[in-house]
């Protein structure tokens, strides 16, 4: 049994938190707020996040980031990524100095355009064989349902991968290995923006053409901006990449698809942030993807557009009809 903290208990920190659980660890639960925690360890259930399902005996909950790190070897982080770097800054006196970290998270930060691995290491100094991450297509309510699903644990290190590869599997929980860390963060934060794009074609009333048109130049667009960041064009063909983009992109329980449906539907960004408290990762790292695009010399349309329908500097509309009128080119350029 390893000791593990995770930090966050949003939607995919408890999820997560239950495969952990599910998998034989031991599981401390940090929530912000200590009602929440209260009600985690006393109940078993996270009534804001996911209502009705009840959680392990084996996870507790506290809101002292301190108590949740005391002994962890593993520490794993699920709160959003835009302020994860001051969160960081403030927890890290308290990760235990062996343990590996591990980022759920699916975004790139504003301003930095670093991916959360590359914040991890800025702030707490530690190498690559102390940082993971875990993504794939895995919508937080279908896993805490204990629907079948698999992911990607990446690592530098592959003994690392694959121990936490063990920690993780479960009973509904099928994790792969890779040392892939850059192709998959990079295909767990341009799906979120593919899946607004999406989103606003559904809202819209476009049909299945739309929607898979947008979906296949996604892939490609994620595909070459990963590339010229180094990672392997296979992990974009793979859970992490294709994976998480279908599933993103077709499921209503998706956070960002929904956003993209409510814009498509004519809400503005601000009513839309005014009616959820739910991160929708894409919302934000439609700029900072775009950018990182830019700076690489790499053709983003779809990042682009987005990043200016979130802005309201055009609409959804006016972003399909630029798709198409896009000047034409050969699939594979
Ligand atoms: N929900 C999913 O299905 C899912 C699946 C895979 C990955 N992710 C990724 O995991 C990350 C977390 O997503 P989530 O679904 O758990 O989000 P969520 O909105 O459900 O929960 C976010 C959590 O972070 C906390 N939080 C919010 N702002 C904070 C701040 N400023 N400082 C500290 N804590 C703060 C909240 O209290 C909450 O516990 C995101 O990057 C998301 O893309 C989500
Ligand atoms: O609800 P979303 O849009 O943040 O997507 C959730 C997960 O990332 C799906 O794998």
């Amino acid at each position: 049994m390893n000791k593990v903290a995770v930090i966050g208990a949003g939607s995919w920190g408890t999820a997560f938190a239950i495969v952990l659980a599910d998998a034989g660890n031991e599981v401390t639960l940090w929530a912000r707020r200590e009602e929440l925690a209260q009600a985690i360890t006393t109940s078993h259930e996270n009534p804001d996040y996911l209502p009705g399902i009840e959680l392990p005996a084996t996870i507790s909950a506290t809101s002292d980031v301190a108590a949740a790190m005391a002994g962890a070897e593993v520490v794993v982080f699920a709160t959003p990524s835009q302020t994860f770097r001051e969160n960081l800054g403030q927890w890290a006196e308290h990760v235990p100095e062996k343990a590996v970290m591990v980022s759920l998270m699916k975004g790139v930060e504003l301003g930095t355009l670093e991916r959360m691995s590359e914040v991890i290491a800025e702030v707490t100094g530690a190498g690559p064989e102390r940082i993971a991450v875990i993504s794939g297509p895995n919508l937080a309510k279908e896993i805490a349902r204990r629907e079948p699903a698999a992911s990607v644990v990446a690592c530098a290190d592959e003994s690392v991968a694959k121990w936490l590869q063990d920690m993780c599997h479960g009973p509904a929980f099928r994790p792969y290995t890779s040392t892939d860390v850059v192709g998959c963060e990079l295909g767990g934060a341009y799906k979120n923006v593919v899946a607004l794009a999406v989103g606003m074609a559904v809202g819209l009333g476009f049909g299945d053409n739309t929607t898979a048109s947008v979906i296949t130049r996604g892939l490609a667009e994620t595909a070459r901006l990963a590339v010229a960041l180094g990672a392997n064009p296979l992990t974009l063909m793979g859970l992490a990449g294709l994976g998480d983009l279908v599933a993103t992109c077709s499921s209503p329980l998706s956070r960002n698809r929904t956003f993209g449906e409510k814009i498509g539907q004519g809400m503005t960004t601000e009513e839309i942030y005014a009616s959820t408290r739910q991160v929708a990762e894409g919302a934000k790292s439609c700029s900072s993807l775009r950018a990182l695009a830019e700076k690489h010399g790499v053709d983003a349309p779809i990042a682009t557009a987005v990043d200016l329908v979130v802005a309201g500097k055009i609409t959804a509309q006016d972003m399909i009809q630029a798709f198409i009128a896009r000047d034409t080119k050969a699939e594979t350029d």
